[in-house]
């Protein structure tokens, strides 16, 4: 059985309530706290800053995975890394120099990713797999919740997928392969199938009363695919 991770992303959380938020998704059965951050410059949109993850992190101790949509980046990776953040990915079109920035984040003691929107090329990580804890591909344009996930992006995956096994086969090491925008309990198991482990999900889980129930339908599909 391969292990599947449920990220919840507090893009659809009650802002007002983010740390009781943050601790009952956790509680209801999900493994990592998914953190979006937007700067307004390279997302049409204006989240949250450092101060915040700061503020959650004494709600949960699972691991707060911070997906960076900001450019420019690394200035506000090490804040972030401050704060509490476990894992830190970002946008390699959003920084001037890849290798530096996943240096910056790995130094500051965190994991490293970076996050490919649906038609940035898989390219980017040619020459940093050495550097990448985690591959993040987007199945909706950045930026805005509640989106219809994108099929083309099963293809991507399964390419990715490719990438990291031949990888570890050579050299070892882990990489996760995180999928987000669109993911609910319908298309769950197929996004697995094409190879996903980590699966970001905001509207499907927080637009709903129960988040047991939500997360317990998506355990269910991902146990199907094995
Ligand atoms: O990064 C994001 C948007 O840029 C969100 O994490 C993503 O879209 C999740 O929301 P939903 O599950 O509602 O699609």
């Amino acid at each position: 059985m391969r292990t599947f991770r449920i990220a919840p992303s507090i893009l659809s959380a009650d802002f007002a309530r983010l740390g009781e938020e943050v601790k009952n998704v956790i509680a209801a059965g999900a493994d990592i706290v998914h953190f979006d951050v937007m700067d307004n410059h390279y997302v049409p949109n204006l989240t949250v800053g450092p101060l915040v993850c700061e503020a959650i992190r004494p709600h949960t101790s699972a691991p707060i995975d911070v997906h960076l949509m900001v450019s420019p980046v690394d200035a506000l990776a090490a804040s972030f890394a401050k704060a509490g953040a476990d894992i830190i990915t970002f946008h390699p079109e959003a920084s001037h120099h890849i290798d530096r920035t996943l240096g910056v984040i790995k130094d500051a003691g965190c994991k490293a990713g970076l996050v490919f929107n649906p038609a940035t090329p898989l390219s980017f990580l040619d020459h940093v797999m050495d550097k990448v804890d985690m591959i993040l591909l987007m199945s909706v344009n950045p930026g805005f919740g509640g989106q219809k996930f994108i099929p083309q992006t099963l293809n991507k995956v399964r390419d990715a997928r490719r990438r990291i096994d031949e990888y570890t086969a050579q050299y070892g090491g882990e990489i996760w392969l995180e999928v987000d925008g669109g993911i609910k309990v319908d298309n769950i198991a197929e996004v697995a199938a094409a190879g996903a482990d980590t699966f970001v999900a905001g509207s499907a889980i927080f637009n709903q009363p129960d988040y047991k129930t939500v997360i317990d339908a998506m355990r269910a599909e991902l146990a199907r695919v094995g």
